[in-house]
């Protein structure tokens, strides 16, 4: 089985992601964290983050591990030292300003596809394009949204920062990343602007025991 849960800059992909695939005892993986991962990886080597063909070279030199950890996900790169893990820098403002640019990218998009296509299920698989162009026989699809003061108000708790700015910059980077950023015709779409975390989790599992997917059990408060 793969549930795939799409959405917004900040909506809660990932928290969601996790959430479900605790209760569902099964990892999650973040599509975004390898478009992260590669901008960083072009960042610090100066690479054109236009530039294809030498993206993919930097890529083919750099060996990316993606690990579904119980906590979240994590990307290690592989090198003589030993292995470093690339989680932390990967979501700074530098990687948020620059990732949409190699995103845009169709050979990017399918070294990215790639990796995923060759994990074996079940998992629950978060993105912009989980439920339309990577995995369109999903058994479930999901799809968040929140308001961009919502969802800038959440990030700034994480990130200290001026909830003015983060808005903008939200706003923008949905811009950049529309083209691959629309719902399937069939997925379920969330609001998460008036919910909590749990609420949307509970909202999700509730979709997945009416469609006979998943047992009901737990109680909701478990699995924030
Ligand atoms: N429904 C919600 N209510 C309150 N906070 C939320 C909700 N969903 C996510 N968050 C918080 O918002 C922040 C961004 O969520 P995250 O899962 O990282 O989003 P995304 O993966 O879409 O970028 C996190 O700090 C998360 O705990
Ligand atoms: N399936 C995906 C996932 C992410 N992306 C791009 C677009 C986003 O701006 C970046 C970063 O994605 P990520 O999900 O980590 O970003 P947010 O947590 O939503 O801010 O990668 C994409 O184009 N397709």
């Amino acid at each position: 089985m793969i549930v795939t849960i799409d959405g917004v800059a900040a909506s809660g992909k990932s928290s969601v992601a996790g959430g479900v695939a605790r209760a569902l005892g099964m990892p999650y993986v973040s599509s975004g964290l390898l478009y992260r991962a590669a901008t960083l990886l072009a960042l610090e080597a100066g690479t054109d983050l236009g530039d294809a063909p030498a993206l993919l070279q930097l890529l083919e030199r750099s060996p990316l591990r993606l690990e579904p950890l119980p906590e979240g996900n994590a990307v290690f790169l592989a090198g003589p030292q030993g292995e470093r893990d690339l989680t932390a820098d990967a979501h700074t403002g530098e990687v948020d300003a620059g990732v949409s640019a190699l995103a845009q990218l169709p050979e990017l998009r399918g070294w990215v596809n790639a990796r995923l296509r060759a994990l074996t299920p079940p998992f629950v698989a978060e993105g912009r394009d989980m439920g339309t162009a990577v995995f369109p026989g999903a058994s479930a699809k999901f799809f968040l949204t929140a308001s961009p003061r919502v969802r800038a108000l959440r990030r700034v708790k994480e990130r200290l920062d001026d909830v003015d700015a983060v808005e903008a910059a939200l706003i923008a980077r949905d811009a950049k990343d529309r083209q691959q950023s629309q719902p399937a015709a069939d997925a379920h779409r969330i609001d998460t602007s008036e919910l909590d975390l749990p609420g949307v989790i509970a909202a999700v599992l509730a979709e997945l025991e009416r469609s006979g997917l998943k047992p009901p059990r737990q109680a909701v408060s478990d699995l924030s």
